[in-house]
């Protein structure tokens, strides 16, 4: 899917919430566990309840990776049951020599097709490059993360007096263009969101850490939206795991409505 669908359906839908099917197998409902691929099941139900309410999922590959070849199985299944309006991420954070991450990028862009795929920079250029070749599919990579661990490396400062995640936006945007190329951008690191706006100010920003982190939406979208919005605000277990009983989708419904109702609330402030 193209950049510019994604912008239409977040402008037709006044929504811009990512769900996460960060699906952990032992958080799932007890009733559907002992089903054969309870994990399916409970992503099928997740994603039907969700789907008026997001313009997107993203899928952590580690959880399906954690369950062997069933799980590569389970992923690309629950991909085959998402409705091609919507924007699906592999969650993967990728990224190795050229000649490596040319595999990884053929892996989620060609073998199962997803419209785009988390990179980490840590390798440079020649790291990134091979995801960026495909120029109808986006490179989405982490800029400054939501976790604690962003102060070891992405908070420290250059001899420049830039922090390095800021030189990573600044040479990482010259890679790529608005249309292949989004940054992670935590919603914890709210306080820094009107700096990387001055930085990357036409980049979608791919936004995680409301919820179970604690990041405030409203600062999310007062500080990281742009003139097309540019946001994509993920929630992973705040709505797969809204209920853990039987009433779990129902549950996932409600706590995905209410940050839509939210975020339309926010367009239209
Ligand atoms: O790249 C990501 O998606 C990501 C980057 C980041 O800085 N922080 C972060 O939490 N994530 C992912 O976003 C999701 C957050 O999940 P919840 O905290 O449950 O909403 C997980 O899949 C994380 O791996």
């Amino acid at each position: 899917m193209s950049i510019k669908s994604l912008i239409d359906h977040i402008k037709q839908k006044q929504s811009y919430l990512c769900v996460g099917l960060d699906t952990d197998d032992q958080k799932i409902p007890l009733h559907l566990r002992s089903q054969k691929d309870a994990v399916l099941a409970f992503n099928k139900a997740v994603i039907d309840a969700t789907l008026d309410h997001c313009v997107s999922y993203k899928i952590n590959t580690a959880f399906y990776e954690s369950m062997g070849i069933r799980g590569w199985e389970i992923m690309q299944e629950t991909l085959e049951h998402i409705p091609d309006t919507h924007f699906v991420i592999a969650d993967a954070k990728r990224g190795d020599i050229g000649n490596t991450s040319a595999q990884y990028a053929k892996t989620f862009f060609e073998a199962y097709g997803f419209d785009a795929v988390t990179v980490a920079p840590y390798m440079g250029e020649d790291s990134i490059r091979p995801f960026l070749e495909y120029t109808d599919k986006v490179t989405i990579v982490l800029g400054l993360t939501s976790n604690k661990g962003a102060e070891d490396f992405e908070l420290q400062r250059l001899q420049s007096g830039e922090f390095v995640y800021e030189r990573v936006l600044k040479t990482v945007s010259g890679w790529g263009t608005p249309q292949n190329l989004m940054f992670v951008a935590g919603a914890t690191q709210a306080k820094e969101l009107v700096n990387i706006r001055r930085i990357v100010p036409d980049h979608f920003l791919l936004v995680p850490g409301v919820g179970a982190q604690g990041g405030s939406l409203q600062e999310v979208a007062a500080y990281g939206s742009n003139k097309d919005i540019g946001l994509l605000v993920n929630a992973s277990r705040a709505v797969i795991y809204a209920s853990q009983a039987e009433d779990f989708s129902q549950a996932a419904a409600k706590a995905a409505r209410s940050y839509h109702d939210e975020m339309r609330a926010l367009m239209r402030s």
